[in-house]
């Protein structure tokens, strides 16, 4: 698992550690951390010495770090230009270094040196800010990140700590910011460099571990890993029979959408449940038996029998009010989708799992759509509150908030998801497993890293995968991460 860590929570633990080391020597291992990068990096590209590196530097101690990292790598022979955004604020240590390093100095005013520095440079490092950002990127910080995003360098950003001017605790740009090909975080990660549009902007992770560990607190947001979605997962023992690996109820599909009800069905079957019992009218109900002839089908929920957790709304069309109050209200595990997510109750009292896009948050929060993308955190959390409900936020970078505030990323997602339905396939999956006893939060992350996984499987195999590809994936996902069913 990884652990992400706010501003204030950083700062903490850095004055904690701080206490017990010699003045700058934190600096320094966070330094040695980002040269072992950059080197590796020029090494790459045909080595340290003779290369070209320009410093952006910041008046914080982002830019001492960038210009401590200039100084090392012009001693191993790199020519090294550094840019300060302020002069008379830069970091008295890191410069001095540098200079004595035989680093140049390149006028923030001086335009045609500039950019003559960034088109031969083989790496830029971006330490104009770091933790200490607020805001978007103003003057000549701006300046600098948009000859950046011009493409007015050839060489690899590599930005110290993160992105500048993306925020650090929310991943949001609210102006320019760097567009980095490459990241150094120190210590932990922050939400600047998992949600989006922050982390599109930051590039390749790596991580320098500062000693920071011991004095951070448990983290409320986490990056799950393959080893805790196989610990999470139901594992079916040898007692266990269908009715104790839960049984699902999928309320979903309409005749103008019968292939909603079909993925849907066919997700839940894929995600451990036992049983899978299908609520819906005739016609679709005939189509999801002739696919799935091992699913239960009935015309409406009180009609199929009693079920562990209700799956609602994937292509369910108009019309069908009343179905959903009737799962709502049976007082079991719920998650809602697509047309669902029309009629929530006013606040969840039981446990519930939403599944919207930013198209559907942006309704149900009544703000544009392009606020959501912009603050995809932001407005999980706050659905999350009004709701008291789990919110997984499909898109670039899914993120699920939980009323309590803890919040997950997922860590598996791919473009390659982006195509009609396999909304469809998560719902039922991540169904399957309340099911089967998870609770909304895992449910939700679960389904999320599996089906992740099976979108880039499916367009490893097939470049444009459907939501039938990213379906037919699920099995081999699941056993890699789980290993087989059964004691096999
Ligand atoms: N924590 C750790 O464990 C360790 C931390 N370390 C390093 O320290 C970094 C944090 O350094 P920091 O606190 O000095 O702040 P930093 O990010 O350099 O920015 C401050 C400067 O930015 C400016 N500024 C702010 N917003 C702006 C805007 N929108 N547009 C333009 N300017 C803006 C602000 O100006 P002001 O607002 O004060 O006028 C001020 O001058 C951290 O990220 C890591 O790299 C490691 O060395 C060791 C371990
Ligand atoms: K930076």
């Amino acid at each position: 698992m990884k652990t992400v860590h706010t501003v204030e929570e950083v700062r903490a633990a850095e004055e904690a550690l701080m206490a017990r080391l010699p003045d700058g020597a934190l600096m320094q291992r966070a330094v040695a951390g980002l040269v072992t990068v950059c080197a590796r990096l020029l090494r790459e590209s045909g080595g340290v010495y003779g290369a070209r590196v320009v410093v952006l530097a910041g008046a914080g101690n982002n830019g001492g770090d960038a210009l401590w990292a200039g100084a090392r790598l012009a001693r191993r022979g790199a020519h090294a230009d550094a840019v300060l955004l302020d002069p008379a604020k830069a970091h008295a240590e890191g410069l001095t270094a540098f200079r004595s390093a035989g680093g140049r100095v390149v006028s923030v005013d001086d335009g045609v040196g500039l950019r003559s520095a960034l088109a031969q440079a083989d790496l830029v490092l971006d330490g104009i800010l770091g933790i200490g950002g607020r805001g978007g990127l103003r003057g000549d910080a701006a300046r600098l990140a948009a000859l950046l995003r011009e493409g007015r360098t050839a060489g690899a950003v590599v930005a110290v700590d993160l992105p500048s001017g993306v925020d650090p605790d929310t991943g949001e740009t609210p102006g320019d910011a760097v567009a980095a090909d490459h990241t150094v975080t120190f210590g932990t990660l922050k939400a600047a460099l998992v949600v989006d549009p922050g982390a599109a902007a930051a590039g390749t992770l790596h991580f320098a571990d500062i000693g920071l560990g011991p004095f951070l607190p448990e983290a409320e947001m986490t990056v799950l890993d393959d080893a805790d979605v196989a610990a999470l997962l139901p594992d079916p023992g040898r007692e266990s029979d269908k009715y104790s690996r839960g049984v699902v109820g999928v309320l979903a599909g309409s005749a103008q959408f019968p292939g909603a009800a079909v993925l849907a069905t066919g997700g839940a079957l894929h995600g451990g449940a036992g049983m899978v019992r299908y609520a819906g009218p005739d016609a679709v109900a005939t189509e999801v038996r002739e696919r799935w002839p091992e699913a239960i089908a009935g015309p409406s929920p009180d009609a199929v029998g009693r079920v562990q957790a209700w799956t609602i709304g994937s292509g369910l069309g108009d019309g069908r009010e009343d179905d959903v109050r009737a799962a709502l209200g049976a007082g079991l595990p719920v998650l809602v989708d697509a047309d669902g997510l029309r009629w929530l109750p006013e606040r969840f009292t039981g446990p519930a799992l939403l599944t919207p896009h930013a198209g559907e948050l942006s309704r149900l929060l009544d703000v544009d759509r392009s606020a959501v993308e912009a603050r995809r955190l932001h407005h999980a959390r706050e659905a999350a509150r009004r709701w008291n409900a789990v919110v997984l936020l499909k898109g670039s970078t899914t993120v699920l908030a939980a009323p309590d505030g803890r919040v997950r990323v997922n860590p598996t997602g791919t473009s390659a998801l982006a195509a009609a339905g396999t909304g469809d396939v998560l719902a039922g999956l991540a169904g399957s497993l309340l099911a089967g006893g998870l609770s909304p939060l895992d449910a939700g992350s679960v389904a999320a890293f599996a089906h992740g996984l099976a979108g880039q499987r499916a367009a490893a195999g097939s470049g444009y995968p459907s939501a039938g590809d990213v379906l037919a994936a699920l099995p081999a996902v699941l056993r890699s991460l789980r290993g087989p069913v059964g004691g096999g």
